[in-house]
């Protein structure tokens, strides 16, 4: 334990602050990655415990220890009777760096874990990589930066660590005499030369740690990695659609789900063997909530989640199957690809357990599949936004999952691109056969996408069916609301099947017993607006234009009904949603007041 005597300040302080660097790194990354995943009050604590070596004077730190390490200590006296003594020895100048290096690790740490991208990891995991590749591959990559900062910014400070040292080691020349105290005893001794000696090498020391720490900060920008981003590409061409090999196999998801955050409860279940399914629900309705459950990357407090029989969770029989082994694959909301890996390393992510060959092969295939093979070089910040979608798309069926969950992927798009990219998910999913959730607020891509509808409000479900089911017959205001029904009204019953529409002073007549329901809803796309009734209309109404906003394409009329005041009497106008030529040939019938609005037969939404 003791060194030779007469090692020079030079080379105690090289070698205490190297060893504690040594010592802090894995202990502030620890650390650090628990902190991250704290929130409140447990945060706090945590961060002022951790941190309270920065602001607690050096002195007072160095007592403290050497209270607890002497030799009649609670620390010391055991590690006495084991023949460790500790204080006044050299191991006493390396934990007193330590403690000095720490707080810098860890917070320099815990700034570059909370800079990584909170899906990089889950995603990662639903690729099939364990925690530690996902901490190898991924999280140790993009925290390098950090970590180089985090050692440089400890090394520096431990170097410099004085009153600690002097409380704890001593200040024995040859054995605990690092260069800080080197500087005060050449001072005290009145050899300024020699002090000036120490304080050249401390001060150039420090400055190469310094110039090293802005380098690792240079490096995290990853400047390489910024290139410009590419436009968009052409149109992919897909070659003639093959029959989906994996649509044969059967597909069946059952779960039982019960999650409790606070105030808000997430319970659902369902059983379908539907391929296609969208979930429809308003902003914190528990939609991405549900998909982190069913992915493995939240655990339910209760329930059940079964995938073509096996069983992923069952909280009752203890089995809880991590992410990478239940064969789900993610795309959260953005894309959330690997900024450090090109996109063939994207993609073939999820392969790591195939022979390289095979490997390349499906990496290429999918590329091409998804019109990327140009860009398999390049990395995702050097791609248009479209194109780090298909790289997100490439990179989860490629893996040929038993299920692929998608979290609104094409919300951060443009309206140009999401057609696009729209038509491409639609052929690749078709072509692929895997089955599919997709978490999305656009009904027209829920549609266009899926075959069951699953709406969900308050994590609980409101209706599942057939799309056309769910847009036809909605059954319940909030559902007729979720799928795009801008027309609903409170209704006074006024017979067995006639009621009044109060919003709009109405009165109509239902195709079936009024019952239970208590509104109805008529969408802006099923309504007419003409000089006559249409052929099939049930009711026809004189209207009045009161406001027009026109859309590119559409153009959506507000009317209400000819009889009523102007102002309508506080009533609520009716939207009417036309073709824009439509709309052009009515302008002038609109002036004139000569318009009738018409309710096709079997277009009146019975809503409770
Ligand atoms: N880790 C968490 N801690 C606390 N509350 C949470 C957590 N995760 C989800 N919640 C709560 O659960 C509810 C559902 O959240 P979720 O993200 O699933 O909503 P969502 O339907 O996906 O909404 P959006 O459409 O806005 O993305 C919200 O009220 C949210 O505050």
């Amino acid at each position: 334990m003791e060194a030779a005597p007469g090692l020079s300040p030079l080379v105690l302080s090289l070698r205490s602050a190297a060893l504690a660097v040594l010592l802090v790194t894995p202990a502030g990354f620890l650390a650090a990655d628990r902190v991250r995943r704290w929130r409140g009050a447990r945060r706090a604590t945590a961060d002022l415990l951790l941190l309270s070596p920065l602001v607690l004077p050096p002195t007072v730190l160095g007592f403290v220890l050497l209270q607890l390490l002497g030799r009649y200590g609670p620390l010391g006296e055991p590690l006495a009777r084991l023949g460790l003594e500790l204080v006044f020895s050299w191991p006493a100048t390396v934990l007193s760096a330590a403690m000095a290096a720490f707080p810098l690790m860890y917070r320099t740490l815990l700034a570059s874990l909370e800079q990584l991208d909170p899906g990089l990891e889950g995603v990662a995991r639903s690729l099939g990589a364990g925690p530690w590749r996902v901490w190898r591959r991924i999280t140790l990559p993009l925290v390098l930066p950090g970590l180089g900062a985090g050692l440089s910014l400890g090394y520096a400070r431990a170097l410099g660590e004085f009153g600690t040292t002097l409380m704890l080691a001593g200040n024995i020349p040859g054995r605990t005499q690092t260069l800080p105290l080197a500087i005060y005893a050449a001072v005290d001794a009145g050899d300024l030369p020699q002090a000036w000696v120490w304080t050249a090498q401390v001060l150039l020391l420090n400055g190469l740690c310094l110039a090293l720490v802005q380098l690792f900060l240079l490096r995290g920008r990853r400047p390489g990695l910024e290139g410009a981003a590419a436009p968009e590409s052409p149109p992919v061409p897909l070659p003639p659609a093959a029959p989906a090999a994996a649509a044969l196999v059967p597909f069946a998801l059952r779960f039982d789900l019960h999650k409790r955050h606070g105030a808000f409860r997430f319970d659902l279940a369902l059983d379908t063997s539907c391929r296609r399914l969208a979930i429809l629900g308003p902003s914190g309705a528990g939609k991405s909530l549900l998909l982190r459950l069913l992915a493995g990357l939240e655990r339910p407090s209760a329930g059940r989640i079964e995938l073509n029989g096996r069983v992923l969770f069952d909280a009752a029989r203890g089995i809880d199957l991590p992410p990478e082994r239940r064969r789900i694959a993610v795309m959260p909301q953005h894309d959330a690809l690997f900024p450090h890996l090109s996109v063939a390393a994207n993609v073939a992510f999820g392969l790591a357990h195939l022979p390289a060959a095979e490997r390349y092969a499906r990496v290429a295939a999918q590329l091409a599949a998804v019109g990327l093979q140009e860009q398999a070089r390049k990395y995702p910040a050097q791609l248009s936004g479209g194109q780090q979608q298909r790289t997100a798309l490439a990179r989860a069926l490629v893996t040929e999952p038993d299920l692929l969950l998608l979290d609104e992927p094409l919300s951060s798009q443009d309206a140009h691109r999401r057609r696009r990219l729209q038509q491409l998910m639609e052929e690749l999913l078709a072509r692929s056969g895997v089955p599919t959730l997709l978490v999305t607020h656009d009904m027209d891509e829920a549609y266009r996408l899926c075959e069951e509808l699953l709406v969900i409000d308050g994590g609980a479900l409101l209706r599942h069916g057939p799309r056309w089911e769910v847009f036809e017959r909605p059954g319940a205001v909030a559902v007729a609301r979720l799928t795009g029904c801008k027309n609903i009204s409170a209704v006074q019953r006024l017979g067995p099947t006639r009621l009044r529409a109060v919003a709009w002073g109405l009165e109509l007549v239902t195709p079936e017993p009024l019952e239970a329901w208590t509104h109805v809803g008529m969408r802006a796309n099923h309504l007419e607006l003409g000089t006559a009734p249409a052929p099939d209309a049930v009711h026809h109404w004189p209207c009045r234009v009161v406001r027009v906003s026109e859309g590119p394409l559409h153009v959506t009329v507000f009317v209400v009904p000819a009889a009523m005041p102007d102002g309508n009497g506080g009533r609520e106008p009716i939207q009417v949603e036309l073709r824009r030529r439509r709309w052009r040939t009515l302008a002038q019938a609109a002036a004139a007041g000569d318009l009738l609005l018409s309710l096709p037969a079997g277009s009146l939404l019975m809503l409770r």
